[in-house]
């Protein structure tokens, strides 16, 4: 199973990602998240055999509710930081948001840690957008992140953004695990060489 936790101003369309990703409903007066709330859902994705669990977690976005869900981060496998593309103080925010994860999941390192940028609600018209692909595609560059343009409206990238998420926390998991292996391998080898130092040497 993985924890996958949704993070973002208030409003951004946090909610309606999880639901329509979950449930494929879209509910036009979604209202506002109080704390948290999380719904399940079983994928396949490429890079591992067998199916895999991901746990969704909706945070509120309003400032108001940071000490009921600051608690969920720990144990997060990925971390989606939403924006909408028509509310430029949003993604000015990403940042704020990044912070307030690293400092209550208590991440070790947050450079390997997979965090997905989503700019949602392209389907408003033109004349409202206030951040321009350009402009978040330059900023995920510079901090290394995948970056997706959804509409929880009209369905669009939801799965391949949430698919995302998932194969890059499978990636981390297997490249921890392989490290681990390597390190215990790397214990019973010099505890086998120092055996046969023993053994040579005649020391007790
Ligand atoms: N046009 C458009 N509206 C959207 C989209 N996604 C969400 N909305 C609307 O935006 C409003 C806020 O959506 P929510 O999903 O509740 O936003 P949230 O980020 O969960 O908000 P908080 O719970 O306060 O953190 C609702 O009226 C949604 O119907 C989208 O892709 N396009």
């Amino acid at each position: 199973m993985l924890k996958i936790v949704l993070l973002g101003d208030g409003g951004v369309g946090k909610s309606s990602l999880m639901n329509v990703y979950v449930t494929e409903r879209f509910d036009p007066n979604s209202s506002h998240t109080i704390g948290v709330e999380f719904l399940k859902k079983e994928i396949t994705t490429l890079n591992r055999s067998e199916p895999t669990v991901l746990q969704i977690w909706d945070t509120a976005g309003q400032e108001r509710f940071k000490s009921l869900r600051t608690p969920f981060y720990r144990g997060s496998d990925a971390c989606l930081l939403t924006f909408a593309v028509d509310d430029d103080q949003s993604f000015k925010n990403l940042s704020i948001w990044q912070e307030e994860f690293c400092k209550y999941s208590k991440l070790s390192n947050r450079n390997c840690f997979p965090f997905i940028v989503i700019g949602n609600k392209i389907d408003v018209p033109e004349s409202e957008r206030k951040v321009t692909t350009q402009q978040a595609e330059s900023w995920c560059k510079e901090h290394n992140m995948p970056y997706f343009e959804t509409s929880a409206k009209d369905v669009i990238n939801v799965d391949k953004a949430f698919t995302m998420a998932a194969s890059k926390a499978i990636e981390l998991e297997t490249n921890f695990n392989g490290t681990i292996a390597m390190n215990v391998q790397g214990i019973n080898l010099n505890s086998s060489q120092r055996q046969q130092k023993n053994d040579n040497s005649g020391c007790c």
